[in-house]
């Protein structure tokens, strides 16, 4: 791992120098057992914690296979993916293992009793696999995580829809919270030039997923002018939809729960900003009962926030604490464009002032090859940036995964895997000179 390390580092390295580089064996990894999927029985979500379940483990390199690339990561992000993994719900994911274990011969390797997560890296392949002529070791790369098979016609249009569509490192092994990662080619882009490893790292998931949700015709089609309703506005999602709703001429109302958020918030240049702590929003009575007082009191003040108006696009994500006000606060004809479910996936709403209004709910998950290709290249040309805010070790990822279940982070929280310290891998510094600032908006805040 030292040889891979240093040829990384060293400007001189040719791709021959790279292919010649013995592998080695084994490898540490970010890890949870298939013998602890009990561990936290009984326990509420909230007391689920990460920094038990996740291990830091030598695992065997797995075998390449066709169309397959081995990436040393230099670093990766921690994903909420990875918390729901750590804490089994709403299921164990080596079901998924299993179950993609059954497909072939090859994707047996995955159904391992271990699991290695990560579904975001940064880093340097290392060996491509026969078919592979795009890349080649010593490229410099990201990998998105959406792992396809594309035999059936069903995803020939839109690779999400592919039956065998399948989330890299939460769905299948060999993720990238590792110093090696397994990844089909088709998962690679190149990396952005003026970025370190760990805030090239940092985007690929959640800003692939706002892309399709917000910007794409297959999610919301936003438009200039737009009121977009952005739920966890500096999160992880949230901090990219926001992004996008700026660059693209909509006009976001960031919901956030502190003025440090709120902050962020105005920073990244958004004027619009709710602080549901201090309004105190509480959308259910109890349990089972929610209170359309507190919705329309939400609706009054995103009507003072825009003179009026109502929201065309709400970007939903923490499902059943919210939807029900996402639903009423849209405008006639408007969207509420849903990828996930923090709270709850048994969502309650009126469906009353969503027919008789028109309005309608998109679901979106991730993005297809070609959107996650797109929101990559926003980043290369620094038109859209990390928002990277902590960085820690890969010893310490269960402390990242703690981080992120408990809201305690801002943005993206990133992991160093084979990098020995933040700020290396900068090619382009003129460019990071003239976005310096708006890279740098979310560090260790
Ligand atoms: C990029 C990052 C993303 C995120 O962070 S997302 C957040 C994290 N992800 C999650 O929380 C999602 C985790 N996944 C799940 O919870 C589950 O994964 C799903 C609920 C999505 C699906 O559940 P499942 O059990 O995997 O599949 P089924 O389709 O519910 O059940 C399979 C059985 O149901 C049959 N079935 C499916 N559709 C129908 C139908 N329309 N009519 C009749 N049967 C149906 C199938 O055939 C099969 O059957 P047979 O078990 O016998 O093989
Ligand atoms: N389907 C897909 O492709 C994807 C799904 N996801 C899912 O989306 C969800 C969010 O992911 P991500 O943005 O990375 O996570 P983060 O935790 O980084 O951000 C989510 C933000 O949502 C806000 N939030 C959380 N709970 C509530 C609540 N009950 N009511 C209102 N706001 C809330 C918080 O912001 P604040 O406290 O400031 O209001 C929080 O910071 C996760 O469940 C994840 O699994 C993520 C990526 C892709």
């Amino acid at each position: 791992m030292k040889d891979i390390l240093a040829a990384i580092q060293s400007p001189d390295s040719t791709s021959e120098d790279f292919a010649a580089l013995p592998l080695p064996e084994s490898y540490r990894a970010i890890t949870v057992h298939k013998d602890e999927t009990e561990m936290f029985a009984g326990l509420t979500t909230r007391d689920k914690d990460p920094r038990k379940s996740i291990h830091l483990d030598e695992v065997p390199l797995p075998e390449l296979g066709p169309g397959e690339a081995l990436v040393a990561v230099m670093a990766s992000s921690v994903n909420y993916n990875s918390v729901w993994t750590s804490i089994f719900e709403p299921l164990s994911t080596f079901g998924f293992l299993e179950r993609y274990g059954r497909t072939s011969e090859l994707a047996k390797r995955h159904d391992l009793p271990y699991h290695i997560i990560g579904s975001d890296l940064a880093g340097v392949v290392l060996r491509t696999g026969p078919g592979v002529n795009s890349w080649k070791p010593g490229d410099e790369v990201v990998a998105h995580c959406l792992s396809v098979e594309l035999e059936s016609s069903d995803g020939h249009n839109d690779t999400m829809l592919d039956p065998e569509q399948r989330i890299w490192g939460f769905e299948t092994n060999f993720g990238g919270l590792a110093e090696i990662a397994l990844v089909k080619s088709n998962q690679l882009m190149p990396k952005p030039d003026h970025l370190s490893w760990e805030e090239a790292a940092a985007p690929g998931l959640v800003n692939s997923t706002a892309y399709r949700q917000l910007v794409s015709r297959n999610g919301a089609g936003m438009k200039q002018g737009d009121n977009v309703l952005i739920w966890g506005a500096s999160g992880g999602l949230g901090s990219y939809a926001t992004q996008f709703a700026l660059a693209g001429g909509a006009n976001p109302i960031c919901v956030v729960s502190s003025p440090q958020k709120a902050d962020i918030c105005r920073a990244m240049g958004a004027e619009a900003i709710i602080d549901r702590n201090a309004e105190g929003y509480k959308f259910w009575k109890d349990e089972n009962t929610q209170d359309p007082k507190e919705w329309k009191r939400f609706g009054k003040r995103i009507r003072e926030l825009t003179g009026g108006e109502d929201i065309d696009i709400v970007f939903e994500h923490p499902g059943r604490e919210t939807f029900g006000a996402s639903v009423f606060v849209t405008r006639k004809g408007g969207t509420i464009t849903t990828c996930a479910s923090t709270s709850g996936y048994m969502h309650q709403y009126d469906n009353r002032y969503l027919w008789m209004s028109l309005k309608r709910i998109i679901g979106s998950h991730f993005a297809n090859y070609r959107e996650a290709w797109e929101a990559n290249r926003l980043i290369a040309k620094g038109k859209i940036h990390p928002t990277l805010s902590k960085v820690y070790s890969l010893e310490d990822t269960g402390q990242a995964a703690y981080d992120v279940h408990r809201n305690l982070h801002q943005g993206k929280v990133g992991v160093l895997c084979l990098a020995p310290e933040e700020g290396l891998g900068v090619r382009d510094q003129e460019l990071r000179a003239k976005h310096l600032d708006s890279i740098n908006r979310f560090r260790n805040i």
